[in-house]
């Protein structure tokens, strides 16, 4: 008992998801005596679904993939088809046993419909009733807090992460960053376009003002959820996509080349020019986007932001580059006070 509420104070006390995934991995092995305990993230690509983990028991220490978790490639959720059937018919545990005898424990987790994480818990041995209703009584409380999590860091109308995430988000990616050497002179390598790295892009709705006075709020509305559906669908699941306010989003695109960030920015900009919105019709977006360097967030941001300017400044709908745009001598960036002028 005074085990089980220990890890139950760790587990409410936590502000952080990947915290959290560690306290209850740490929970379920102790208190189960699992041999293994994994917290995977589901995600989908191209139709298809894939597992990953974020945290895991190793050497009898909970290990946390942390933001690199993005980073990994993931396993196809088909090779799993106990936890297939079990997600088919919206089951909230399933439990096999393989030929050495060791017992499976399948726990996704149903947050409004949807599964996102998925618990796995290995043992030698059965589970016995009375610790699977303490694992159900865990899971509950994970569940909440993954909620309140949730509920704390997103947008409520597109649901997309808000801006009090971003500094904290922005950094962890910056961290994650480092062991491939990303600060050793970020700006040039990122500007290699074959050389990988990190980008920020801002991204804003062309005449938004008039959608609004056109057709009246609740259309407005509509076509941020609608955009913010496209900016979720345009972007990988490691990619981190924000609501700053109003019309602006902002997409942190990770480990890709120069010429291949170009490229997934144009699509989602060509993906809202090509939508059907109800009664508006059609809508554009501008895009500006820089490198991620170990500058500041808000300089970085700012960098973002004058190709952005520019963009809708000469034309809309399209995707500028903030470097590219120094280089041609068309903006001139004043560091003292990262003013924006244009030629
Ligand atoms: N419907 C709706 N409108 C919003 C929301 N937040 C901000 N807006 C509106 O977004 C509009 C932004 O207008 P502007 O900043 O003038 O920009 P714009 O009309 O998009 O013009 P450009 O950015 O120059 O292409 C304003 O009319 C705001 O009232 C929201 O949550 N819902």
């Amino acid at each position: 008992m005074e085990a089980l509420l220990k890890h139950m104070v760790d587990i409410t006390c936590q502000r952080d998801h990947a915290l959290l995934d560690s306290s209850v991995a740490s929970a379920l092995h102790e208190l189960v005596g699992a041999e293994q305990v994994r917290v995977h993230e589901l995600f989908r690509f191209r139709n298809e679904l894939f597992m990953r983990p974020r945290a895991w028991i190793r050497d009898g220490k909970v290990v946390s993939a942390g933001e690199s978790a993005g980073e990994q490639a993931g396993e196809s959720a088909a090779d799993y088809p106990v936890l297939l059937e079990c997600m088919r018919q919206r089951a909230t545990s399933a439990e096999e046993v393989d030929a050495t005898g060791r017992h499976t424990l399948w726990l996704p987790i149903w947050l409004n419909d949807k599964v996102s994480t998925c618990l796995q818990v290995i043992a030698d041995r059965p589970y016995p009733v009375e610790t699977r209703h303490m694992i159900e009584g865990i899971l509950a409380v994970y569940r909440n807090f993954q909620n309140i999590l949730d509920y704390s860091e997103r947008d409520s109308l597109t649901g997309l992460l808000n801006r009090k995430t971003f500094d904290e988000k922005f950094s962890r990616m910056l961290a994650a960053a480092q062991p491939d050497n990303q600060q050793d002179r970020p700006e040039r390598r990122c500007q290699q376009s074959g050389t990988v790295g990190h980008w920020l892009a801002v991204c804003d709705i062309d005449h938004f003002k008039r959608v609004n006075d056109q057709f009246g709020h609740l259309y407005g509305d509509e076509v941020l959820i609608l955009v913010a559906n496209l900016l979720r669908s345009s972007f990988r699941a490691q990619d981190r996509v924000f609501r700053f306010g109003g019309e602006e989003f902002v997409v942190l695109l990770r480990s890709t080349t120069l010429e291949d960030a170009r490229k997934i920015f144009d699509r989602f900009r060509r993906n809202v020019e090509q939508h059907d919105f109800p009664q508006v019709g059609k809508v554009s977006v501008s895009v500006g986007f820089a490198s991620i360097s170990t500058e500041s967030p808000v300089v970085i941001l700012g960098h973002a932001d004058q190709a952005l300017y520019y963009a809708k400044a000469n034309g809309r709908n399209q995707v500028c580059f903030y470097d590219e745009l120094v280089q041609r001598g068309e903006l001139r960036s004043e560091v003292s006070n990262d003013t924006v002028e244009f030629f």
